[in-house]
């Protein structure tokens, strides 16, 4: 699918965000890790909640669904013995359920997006598991990945999460199951730190216990655990709702976001404050953010690695702020469904942004007088670069032309349709 996108003045409307994807995979696999019946309302319906839903339905969950809730009947620490998982395009659900597989004698996480995940390093999370006693086959540290488990062991382990926290995540929800206590040492630094807190809030909920250093960096787990079987609630999704933020905040707008919660653990709910140091004329009370834009921004400095899956959104609209912008301490969005510093940047330039490239920075001159656009865009398979460089396209003179557009599906299927209800001009055209 191609999406067209032409220049918006004027957005107006309201929209009620997506329901969050990063509670909705954690949700399902705490259900699943738990013996009863637990019920999650409002999950996310996109391709990577779908991905998680699938596999753990494989792993032996039982799931029934209306439109309103999942209900779910774990496996508690006993997954049935599948020989292939189909995780298509999800790295969290990957790496979340490598830990879980360690409970299965012999399970194939097979590569169906070579060009995406299939060049994504696991070798983090793989170390770990083989301290555990765990036999993994790999091709250099990526997919397809075999784990041959069956009783791992806990004890003392270290975690490297210098590339991503979604491997101390993955070990944090398997490790309570164990026999053994656990203790795990986070190796050099922990990026995405904040989405730890998501993951630690969860467990908490189901009734896991798990001691927490301040810093994040140090857990003692105590082993023989079970997962409480609970009604879940799932919350507004932060980084999605990003990008039709950043799309008001460069049009002439009136718009609400509902269903974003203030007190949220998502990191991305930065993005408010983001948008409001740029210049942006917003509010934020109730779970409703307001926007009422006037296509008037101006530059900042941002440490990206607090709302890591909101940076090309807030980049998008750095593209039309007054100044030069600065997103530093990004390096790991380089090891994302693209590699979202160069190829990222690439498609902003050839959309006419005026854009600089460090190993964990990006920089942006930004175009208060709008780009030209007129070209198509390469999506490089990653939904946060297709829906940023909608933003962009709703800015320029000319329009863009977005290329493979159905891949906003992994995260946000309906962000075209929620872009249109507000007045973007968007036509979804089938690629032949
Ligand atoms: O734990 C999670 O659910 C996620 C963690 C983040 O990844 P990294 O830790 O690799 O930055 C984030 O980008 C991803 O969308 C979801
Ligand atoms: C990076 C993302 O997801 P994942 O790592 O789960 O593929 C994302 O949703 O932007």
């Amino acid at each position: 699918m191609k999406a067209i996108v032409k220049p918006t003045a004027h957005l107006q409307g309201e929209i009620n965000a997506l329901s969050s994807k990063n509670y909705t995979t954690r949700y399902l696999l705490i259900g699943a890790l738990a013996d009863g019946t637990s019920t999650i309302y409002y999950p996310a319906h996109s391709e990577d909640s779908d991905a998680m839903r699938r596999c753990v339905r494989d792993l032996g969950a039982i799931i029934e669904e209306d439109d309103e809730k999942i209900v779910i009947t774990g496996f508690g620490k006993h997954p049935k013995h599948v020989s292939e998982l189909n995780v298509g395009n999800a790295g969290a659900v990957l790496r979340f359920l490598m830990s879980t597989a360690a409970f299965c004698p012999d399970v194939t996480f097979v590569n169906t997006y070579p060009e995406s995940l299939g060049k994504r390093p696991h070798d983090d999370l793989i170390d770990t598991l083989q301290q555990m006693g765990v036999k993994v086959q790999h091709s250099n540290g990526r997919l397809p990945i075999t784990i041959k488990g069956g009783q791992p062991r806990g004890g003392k382990l270290t975690v490297s999460g210098n590339v991503s926290s979604q491997f101390l995540s993955s070990l944090l929800f398997m490790t309570p199951l164990l026999e053994e206590d656990s203790e795990i040492e986070v190796l050099h630094d922990l990026k995405s730190k904040i989405i730890v807190g998501q993951t630690l809030e969860v467990l908490e909920q189901a009734g896991i216990i798990v001691h927490a250093s301040e810093d994040l960096m140090h857990y003692r787990i105590p082993g023989k655990q079970s997962y409480q079987a609970k009604e879940y609630v799932i919350q507004g999704d932060y980084p999605g709702s990003a990008a039709i933020l950043a799309a008001a905040a460069v049009t002439n707008s009136d718009v609400r976001v509902l269903r974003l919660e203030e007190n949220s653990k998502q990191g991305e709910k930065a993005c408010v404050d983001v948008l409001r140091a740029m210049g942006v004329n917003l509010t934020h009370d109730n779970g409703v953010v307001h926007v009422k834009g006037n296509q008037k921004l101006v530059a900042g400095e941002f440490d990206g690695d607090h709302f890591t899956d909101a940076v090309l959104a807030m980049v998008a609209a750095a593209v039309f702020a007054e100044g030069t912008s600065r997103f530093y301490n990004v390096e790991n969005l380089r090891y994302k469904e693209c590699d979202r510093i160069t190829d990222y940047l690439n498609e902003l330039r050839k959309a006419g942004a005026d854009v600089e490239e460090r190993q964990s920075e990006i920089i942006v001159h930004g175009k208060p007088q709008g780009v030209t656009g007129g070209v198509e865009i390469n999506a490089h398979f990653d939904h946060r670069v297709i829906m940023a460089l909608t933003v962009v396209g709703l800015r320029s003179e000319k329009g863009l032309i977005i290329r493979d557009a159905h891949h906003v599906a992994k995260s946000y299927p309906q962000y075209f349709d929620h872009l249109r209800s507000i007045g973007a001009q968007v036509e979804l055209v089938s690629e032949t």
